[in-house]
């Protein structure tokens, strides 16, 4: 079975994958000092809590920190006994193309979800992931990877108010009733959520208009339907694309490799 590790530069995601569907998924920060020990140790138990009793016999990664890459590869050497498959490397297969200035390392994370988005829609797609950073990935009709956008995440946007600004508290992301804020914690997060809700229309629109097509827009990452709730953004929302391309991804070096 499939061991999928997601490691963003905040959380990091393991999914057991059956061919089929996710049998488990489980969270952990992103900490490059973590052990292999220690992740077997993390992931026995919490398999075994959810009696999920299966053998996993190949594994692979994307990681968008690359010191966790090391222990990770140790975890699929000495507790699975197999060589991982990691994004990015040049023994790692893409099914789709990526037409981007040379010397570019695209972040593995936005490779994944252009497989996965193009996988499951097709292509001329424009993939919005809302993590540490929020990144816009445009997908060519025939699936390539073209470039597109990196703006700074939400709560990033929140903590830099915060640490920048002595009078400004830590405040978590949530709708605001109204946009003029009449407390502190209000104005924070009108400037926050209403200043996403324009920064993805604009791109959107700017991408389609430089593009001179249609595209489909599609979001992924915990934030996403918090602004979903709000306005039209996003054509469709998925909660695992970025596993769905490593299964994919997973697939494709099997079968070609
Ligand atoms: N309604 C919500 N309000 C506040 N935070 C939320 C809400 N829903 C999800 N989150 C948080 O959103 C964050 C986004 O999760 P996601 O996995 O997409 O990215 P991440 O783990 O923060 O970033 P990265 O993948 O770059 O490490 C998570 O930290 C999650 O706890
Ligand atoms: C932009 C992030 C941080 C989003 O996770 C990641 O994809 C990354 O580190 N990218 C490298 C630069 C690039 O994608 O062009
Ligand atoms: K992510």
């Amino acid at each position: 079975m499939l061991l999928a590790i997601d490691c963003g530069n905040t959380n990091t995601v393991f999914s057991i994958w059956d061919g089929t569907e996710f049998i488990g998924t489980w969270r952990t920060s992103t900490e490059w000092q973590r052990t292999a020990d220690q992740y077997y140790v993390w992931l026995s138990t919490l398999m075994k809590f959810q009696k999920i009793d299966v053998e996993i016999t190949d594994m692979i990664i994307s990681s968008t920190v690359p010191r966790v890459v090391f222990n990770l590869r140790v975890l699929a050497d000495r507790y699975f006994h197999t060589r991982p498959i990691v994004v990015g490397k040049p023994d790692c297969l893409l099914p789709v193309d990526v037409r981007v200035d040379g010397g570019t390392a695209v972040g593995p994370d936005r490779l994944v979800n252009t497989v996965g988005g193009y996988d499951l829609h097709g292509g001329d797609l424009i993939v919005v992931d809302f993590g540490t950073a929020t990144t816009f990935d445009v997908v060519s009709e025939d699936g390539a990877y073209i470039g597109g956008v990196i703006a700074p995440g939400v709560n990033l946007s929140l903590e830099a108010l915060h640490h920048a600004a002595a009078a400004l508290p830590h405040v978590d992301i949530a709708k605001p009733q109204k946009v003029i804020g009449t407390n502190t914690v209000a104005c924070m997060q009108s400037g926050v959520f209403w200043g996403y809700v324009g920064l993805v229309k604009e791109i959107c629109a700017r991408i389609k208009g430089e593009r001179a097509r249609e595209m489909k827009i599609i979001s992924t990452g915990g934030l996403a339907p918090l602004f979903q709730q709000t306005e039209d953004l996003f054509d469709e929302f998925h909660d695992d694309l970025t596993m769905h391309g490593l299964t994919v991804i997973h697939r494709y070096n099997k079968e070609n490799n």
